[in-house]
């Protein structure tokens, strides 16, 4: 943690280490002047003790407020440098298991919320650090009064041992309330969206999101609540300890005073170090207790890195430049993390390269998951997939991404610049003006650029004032984003047509199965639809049929209409309803 704080701005972190040990010697300094101008019998002795208590008195209130001020500007520092290194850390990670799974969600958003902790944690300790060095020589002062006195140190022991459980209680309180308030945000988040109002208004489920949401949260400060009471009454118990015993040893100095053993200016000296004392103890308490907060935040922190190293690529080969046969998947069985149901079973399949394939299967079949097997965002669970022969792990993952575009149903809504929005689809292209038009044209969204005050430098989006657009429009250049790519070994539609007509989605496939092939017979390239409507998908040179996880069918359209099977099925289903519809009969 000090490393952060060194690495988000070197000379504050020195100096303000460098002041916390002025300070411990500063109190020390206190103590003696106290007892120096008690006992002092010539006035030349008096004003040295004078000025040196003012001196130090003078260094723990000056030192005491630029201290607090470079800490409070340091811990922003250090929370803007985690902050930044949460995100690296779980953007690096190539699969989405941390994004999906709901014990992962939970740390993440514990992490998300608490930089500030582990921001402050480093200070915490190093004030701590200071108060101990302080609290040692206040000590030695003390002994020097009475070797039994210097046993107060021992007087540390009870808040020190009692605030760590009140912080392990804490610990425990936040870890068992993230689940509903990670629920309560979510609850929150849906009834103060627009996209959701407009349902939760229609269905009158509004104040019943409300009143859940109520109720996670009451659960959520309840549960807190409780371990903070719990945790308040460890703490204060701990502190009663201090008073008590630190009562006793002033009893016992007045004791010694009256009996000769001690001098006033040690009674004074004791008396005005205890205010010190308690400061002291109370920072070092502090200090642990956050630096305790920060472990158990430090854990989670560590828990990402483990998993973002765990869950690293293995793979180092390059890509092939073209495919010259295809992408094989080979006896893939896959689950879901965190899941006991299998998604995908025994799937064999071949991809042949120049294909367009198209995978079709009622909802929930696993055509998306195997999109994410292909892409790498997961691994299967047994078997593999192979790009021209060589397994998948074996590639270098971000050279294979940089190889596949893809366009799916739950886009995203970047609200940037509209020729942005297209652009990153192919990051080092994103400025190339001709490059995005091109993209535009071929996902059909100039008329979508046409619409907007400034064309390609309009900014879209109603969060900074810009474009808003409709669901389709936004679609539209999602599309455009995904055709950025140049030279994609796999391009993937995962039914991102579900918000246009059906003439306009026919037209878009035409475009990309029918005008590609020239394009995919030169390097091989697979296209890959996912789509629901089959007079969409008859086009394709290859159909696969999913059903529960498994390939049941797969052929031309003739082969699988021959058959007689699932698809042949389907398609006649959805040709009589679509005829139906056109004659209104
Ligand atoms: N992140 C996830 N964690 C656990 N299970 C998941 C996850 N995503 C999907 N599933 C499960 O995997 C199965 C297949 O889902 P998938 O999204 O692949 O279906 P799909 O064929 O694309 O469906 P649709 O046509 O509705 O888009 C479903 O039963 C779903 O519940």
């Amino acid at each position: 943690m000090l490393r952060l704080a060194y690495t988000a701005d070197p000379r504050a972190t020195v100096t303000a280490l460098v002041l916390a040990s002025v300070n411990a010697f500063a109190v020390a300094g206190t103590g003696l002047s106290v007892r120096a101008v008690a006992n002092s019998t010539g006035s030349g002795g008096l004003v040295l003790a004078a000025g040196i208590g003012a001196l130090a008195y003078g260094l723990i209130a000056a030192v005491g407020r630029v201290q607090h001020n470079l800490q409070v500007d340091l811990k922003e520092r250090v929370d803007i440098v985690l902050s930044a290194r949460l995100f690296t850390l779980t953007s690096r990670i190539p699969t989405l298991q941390h994004l999906e799974r709901t014990e992962f969600l939970d740390r993440l958003r514990q992490l998300r919320t608490s930089t500030e902790t582990l921001a402050g944690a480093c200070w915490a300790a190093a004030a701590a650090v200071s108060s101990l060095v302080s609290l040692g020589l206040s000590v030695w002062l003390l002994a020097s009064v009475h070797p039994a006195l210097g046993l107060l140190v021992l007087l540390a022991v009870p808040p020190l041992v009692f605030s760590r459980r009140a912080t392990a209680i804490l610990g425990r309180a936040r870890d068992a309330t993230a689940d509903a308030d990670r629920r309560e945000d979510h609850l929150h988040r849906l009834g103060t969206r627009a996209e959701a109002a407009k349902e939760l208004r229609i269905s009158g489920s509004d104040r019943t999101v409300d009143a859940r949401a109520g109720a996670y949260w009451d659960t959520v400060t309840a549960g807190l609540v409780r371990g903070q009471r719990r945790a308040a009454l460890w703490k204060a118990a701990g502190w009663a300890c201090f008073a008590v015993g630190y009562l006793a040893a002033l009893a016992f100095v007045a004791y010694l005073v009256a009996r000769g053993g001690a001098g006033a200016g040690d009674l004074l000296m004791v008396a005005s170090l205890s205010g010190y004392l308690r400061a002291q103890l109370q920072d070092t308490v502090s200090g642990a207790t956050e630096l305790a907060e920060g472990r158990h935040t430090m854990g989670h922190l560590r828990w990402l890195e483990r998993h973002g190293a765990d869950a690293r690529h293995p793979g180092t080969e390059r890509p092939p430049d073209r495919l010259a046969d295809g992408i094989t998947v080979r006896g893939v069985d896959f689950t879901y993390p965190g899941t006991d149901v299998p998604v995908m079973s025994g799937v064999d399949l071949h991809l042949p390269a120049g294909a367009a394939v198209a995978v079709v299967g009622t909802n929930g079949a696993g055509k998306t998951t195997l999109v994410k097997l292909l892409t790498g965002m997961y691994e299967p669970t047994a078997g593999e997939i192979l790009v021209d022969g060589v397994p998948l792990r074996r590639l270098d993952l971000d050279r294979w991404r940089s190889r596949v575009s893809a366009a799916f149903q739950d886009f995203s809504r970047f609200q940037v610049r509209a020729g942005h929005a297209v652009g990153i689809g192919d990051l080092p292209r994103a400025h190339d003006r001709e490059a995005v038009a091109s993209a535009i044209e071929r996902a059909d969204a100039g008329p979508v650029i046409d619409r907007l005050p400034s064309g390609v430098d309009s900014q879209l989006g109603s969060v900074f004032g810009g474009a808003e657009l409709s669901h389709g429009q936004w679609q539209r250049l999602a599309l455009g984003r995904a055709v950025m790519r140049r030279d994609p070994l796999l391009a993937v539609l995962d039914e991102p047509t579900a918000a246009l007509d059906p003439q306009a989605e026919h037209d878009l496939y035409e475009r990309f199965v029918g005008a590609g092939r020239d394009g995919r017979a030169a390097t091989g390239a697979i296209t890959l639809l996912v789509s629901h409507r089959f007079s969409t998908v008859r086009m394709a040179d290859l159909i696969v049929v999913l059903s529960h996880g498994r390939v049941v069918e797969h052929g031309t359209h003739a082969e699988l209409m021959a058959l007689g099977g699932q698809y042949a099925d389907l398609y006649g289903t959805q040709s009589a309803a679509y005829a139906t519809g056109r004659d209104g009969s």
